[in-house]
């Protein structure tokens, strides 16, 4: 990715990542309100039925307000009453850990100057609750004052703790103290115990438990999981978007090297076509020029003394004109080829033109290459043509450079050679020298 655009990326995830902080600060609530407009299922307890007092509790509904009368008489020690709310039925009970404190719309009215109020949360927790027994739920309490005004009181649910009575009833080990505020099933509002005699009144407007949709651990952890998935997918995705580059380019290489590698085979049939005859595939006078170049380098003294042969078919024409052009081709592909299988891989076998061919033999003098011209001729003569019923023969015309300097001298010696031989009679071998040749070479200038 391109530096500018992962810079932008970056900041927009980081603005994210403080917006979405600010999110789960500032909003992002959550809020349980309860009044007496919804259904709970409410009921009230005193302390005639558990403790033998006489105190009389009794509850009604006024509007979304839950109204008790507490009419507490001396008998038991520590008269009480309770407005008792179902949340939920056991055993699931409403899961009340997500929030961090409530907020009440309580007053107390009664006998004395300030009246505490007691909350209980009752939790179903499975190792001392029994289902459909109020009495086994664990018991979480808070006491606090709430003022006369009826303002609302905000309480810390954290400020609950088991109930001292309840953890000395059930004989509770320590490790069963803490509090466990998961399966909340009864809410109680209470005169709390030792209520003085007379007649109370507690007003629950409302009851509110706030807390975070989702809590500020959980949430920030959220969000360094979401960054840390963001970085391996991004690191992941940057490998393989870098493995795919690096594996394009490469074959990208690989391409350029094929089609250079093609273009330079090109280059090299191309340059070799231009020093090569097309019909017998010999080296024509370019290519002739080009490999003795390349040979020279090594030393003329790997070269010279060199004989030089030219071979010219006799009647060439006839055989074109009775046979045909294509005739005519085939026998130079045919006289090529067997000249070219009859001398040594130091020879070099060229195309002058036509129907003439021109012989190179390094390292031979002119005796040696006579022999071989001799022979070249018998062979020549002795092809067998089949269908063609032809009988084709070649003069041949020897001659000898002493180096390269000689050489193009040498070149014209063989062909006033060959033009003796021709002269002669056609279907024979004459050497630059001889006195036969240079007789003849000697009328063909005149
Ligand atoms: N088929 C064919 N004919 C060619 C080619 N190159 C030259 N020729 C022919 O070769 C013939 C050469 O004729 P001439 O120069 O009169 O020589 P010749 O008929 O061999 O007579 P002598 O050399 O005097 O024996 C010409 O008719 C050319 O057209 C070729 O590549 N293919």
């Amino acid at each position: 990715m391109q530096p500018g655009r992962f810079n932008r990326l970056l900041l927009g995830l980081v603005a994210l990542t403080l917006a979405a902080l600010a999110w789960n600060e500032f909003g992002m609530n959550s809020v349980l309100a309860i009044t007496a407009a919804q259904p709970y299922s409410i009921w009230t307890d005193d302390d005639r039925r558990e403790a033998g007092g006489r105190t009389v509790a009794h509850v009604d509904r006024v509007g979304s307000t839950f109204v008790m009368t507490c009419d507490a008489k001396p008998g038991y020690e520590y008269p009480y009453c309770e407005l008792a709310i179902a949340l939920r039925a056991m055993p699931d009970g409403i899961d009340l850990t997500g929030y961090r404190f409530l907020r009440v719309w309580i007053r107390h009215e009664g006998p004395a100057m300030q009246q505490s109020v007691r909350l209980y949360l009752c939790n179903f927790t499975p190792s001392y609750s029994k289902l459909g027994d109020q009495q086994s739920l664990k018991v979480h309490e808070v006491a606090f004052d709430p003022g006369r005004a009826g303002e609302p009181v905000d309480i810390d649910i954290a400020k609950f703790s088991v109930a001292s009575w309840w953890i000395s009833e059930h004989n509770v080990p320590m490790d069963h103290v803490g509090t466990e505020l998961d399966k909340v099933s009864v809410l109680r509002v209470g005169t709390g115990n030792n209520a003085p005699v007379g007649l109370h009144k507690i007003t629950v407007d409302r009851i509110e438990f706030h807390g975070k949709l989702v809590s500020k651990a959980t949430f920030r952890l959220a969000v360094l999981m979401a960054w840390m998935l963001g970085i391996i997918s991004f690191v992941t995705l940057d490998a393989a978007a870098t493995r795919r580059r690096l594996k394009a380019a490469e074959q990208g290489q690989l391409s350029l090297r094929r089609i250079n590698a093609a273009l330079q085979l090109k280059t090299r049939d191309y340059a070799e076509q231009a020093g090569r005859d097309p019909l017998t595939s010999l080296l024509n006078r370019r290519g002739l020029g080009d490999d003795l170049l390349k040979r020279s380098k090594e030393g003329e003294a790997r070269l010279f003394p060199m004989s030089l042969v030219f071979v010219d078919l006799d009647h060439f024409k006839n055989i074109n004109d009775t046979h045909g052009h294509a005739a005519g081709d085939a026998v130079l592909r045919k006289v090529a080829q067997t000249v070219g299988l009859q001398i040594q891989r130091s020879d070099l076998l060229t195309r002058w033109g036509g129907e003439e061919f021109l012989l190179l033999c390094p390292l031979t003098r002119a005796h040696e290459a006579q022999a071989i011209a001799e022979r070249l001729r018998r062979v020549i003569e002795s092809i067998d043509w089949e269908a063609l019923a032809l009988h084709v023969t070649a003069s041949f015309g020897v001659a000898e450079a002493m180096n390269a300097a000689d050489l193009s001298a040498g070149i014209d010696r063989a062909d006033a050679a060959v033009y003796v031989a021709k002269r002669s009679g056609r279907n024979r071998v004459e050497v630059h020298g001889t006195k036969a040749a240079d007789d003849g070479a000697q009328a063909s200038v005149e």
